[in-house]
């Protein structure tokens, strides 16, 4: 059975990064995607915000929604103090499976926990199963319908404190206009726009920060 693209990125991965270095796995990941095959990483130029964004909470304990083949997990957890955790969430087995090997061949598996099934399902259970208090920092790229929803959920189930932060990609592109008509015009979000462009195009693209206010 012919493989998968992202099993060809992650066998990229494993025969030209080194082993341990977070940042080598990036980088290679980064390459393989502008160079050979196109595929939905947030990449490196909205990964400057994203890392901007992570330095800037520091979170101890921050959410991804949409794993994906790990690579904002490996950016993500790289700049993670000690201590901190980055919970990821995949409902695609296969993605899961290769994100999780992405995770390990970087070395950061004692920082990340990858949690396999819907985010929707997996939200609220994050207190009571994965012992979570509040969420320092969520980073949403998963369905962009389901970024809205999701914000609500998680607001619901006490998992956001005064100043958590959020932070969406693809915004514009593929886009998420209700989920920014829904933290522009809401009380409990300040949110600021990044203007960028999709992972490795000219395609206008943006990522929105909402910092909830409690
Ligand atoms: C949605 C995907 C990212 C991952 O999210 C998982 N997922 C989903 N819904 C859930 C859930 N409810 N719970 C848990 N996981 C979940 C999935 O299986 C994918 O692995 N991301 C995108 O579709 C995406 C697409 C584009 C894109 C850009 C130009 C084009 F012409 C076409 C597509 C760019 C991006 O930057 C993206 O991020
Ligand atoms: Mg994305």
């Amino acid at each position: 059975m012919n493989q998968s693209k992202e099993q060809r990125i992650l066998n990229f991965v494993l025969q030209n990064a080194v082993r341990g270095d977070p940042c080598s796995v990036v980088d290679t990941i980064d390459k393989y995607c502008s160079q050979k095959e196109w595929a939905m990483n947030v990449g490196n130029e909205k990964g400057k915000i994203l890392d901007k964004t992570v330095e800037e909470v520091n979170p101890s304990v921050a959410l991804e929604l949409g794993t994906y083949c790990g690579y904002s997990a490996v950016r993500i957890s790289r700049l993670l103090k000690a201590g901190a955790r980055l919970l990821t969430v995949e409902f695609n087995p296969e993605f899961a499976a290769i994100a999780k090997q992405m995770i390990e061949f970087a070395g950061v598996q004692d920082k990340v926990k990858l949690l396999e099934g819907p985010s929707q399902e997996i939200i609220p259970q994050l207190k009571k199963k994965y012992e979570v208090d509040t969420l320092d920092f969520v980073f949403l790229d998963h369905w962009k319908d389901r970024y809205t929803p999701d914000t609500i959920l998680l607001q619901e189930c006490n998992l956001l404190r005064k100043g958590s932060v959020l932070l969406a990609d693809n915004v514009i592109f593929p886009g998420a206009p209700d989920f920014l008509n829904y933290v522009r015009k809401s009380p409990h979000f300040q949110c600021t726009n990044y203007p960028s462009h999709l992972e490795y195009m000219q395609v206008e693209d943006a990522m929105e920060k909402a910092v909830f206010l409690g």
